[in-house]
């Protein structure tokens, strides 16, 4: 079983990896590919570059079973849609095979405005990690509340099309916090890996000039 996790990593911090690892271990996965998104098709523009973002999640996962990067939204030209990520991975794996993706509650919140959202869903499961901060909406459109599962065999046995919300150690931590830290002059440390930090801290990232 596979997942991915995509985001804008700007930067990778705990909050994004530990959920991984916990999902990573509760669904058995093999692989967890993290994505950075090149162009995010729904927010401000990053304030680092992709090349910069990418190592700083190479950093954050080297060693780590069984986390990997996936870069293939950097090689891709125009805005970083999730359903061409999808298409292209289904592309290598198969239709067959358990495959999902993982979300942050908040990101899910906006799920029914990404672009083809339904194709999404019957792409992939969609895992959902619970944030500090948000709650499930009772009001889940329709088309996603019949997908909802709370049984893991359903994950393995379907290769797609369930939803599952997946209770995760809880970090409050966001990228904009940390990139505000830094602008005030104030240390990431232990909000991410220190090999990020002192990656941060090198390239002079997001207004630090520690
Ligand atoms: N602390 C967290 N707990 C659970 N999920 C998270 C957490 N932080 C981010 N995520 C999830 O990880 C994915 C990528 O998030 P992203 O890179 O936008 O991080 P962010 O901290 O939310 O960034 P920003 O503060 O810049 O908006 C999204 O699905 C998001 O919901
Ligand atoms: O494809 C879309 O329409 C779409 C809309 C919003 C978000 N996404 C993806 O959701 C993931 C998390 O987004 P973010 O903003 O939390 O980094 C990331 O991989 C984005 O590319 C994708």
């Amino acid at each position: 079983m596979i997942a991915i996790i995509g985001g804008t990593f700007d930067p990778i911090h705990f909050g994004h990896l530990r959920p991984a690892l916990d999902i990573a271990e509760k669904l058995s996965l093999t692989e967890v590919r993290f994505i950075p998104s090149a162009t995010p098709p729904h927010r401000w523009q990053p304030e680092a570059s992709a090349e910069d973002r990418i190592n700083m999640v190479k950093l954050s996962i080297e060693g780590t079973k069984p986390f990997i990067l996936d870069d293939r939204e950097y090689h891709r030209e125009g805005a970083s849609y999730t359903i061409d990520t999808l298409k292209s991975i289904r592309f290598e794996i198969g239709n067959d095979q358990s495959f999902s993706m993982i979300l942050g509650l908040d990101a899910f919140q906006s799920f029914t405005s990404w672009k083809d959202w339904k194709d999404i869903v019957e792409a992939c499961h969609i895992v959902i990690a619970a944030r500090p901060g948000y709650q499930i909406d009772e009001t889940l459109d329709e088309y996603l509340a019949t997908r909802v599962t709370d049984n893991i065999d359903d994950l393995k046995s379907f290769a797609a099309g369930k939803i599952y919300f997946c209770d995760v150690t809880q970090l409050d931590i966001s990228a904009t916090m940390i990139r505000d830290k830094l602008k005030n002059q104030q240390s990431c440390d232990y909000l991410t890996p220190a090999k990020v930090c002192d990656y941060i801290e090198s390239n002079k990232l997001y207004g630090s000039d520690k």
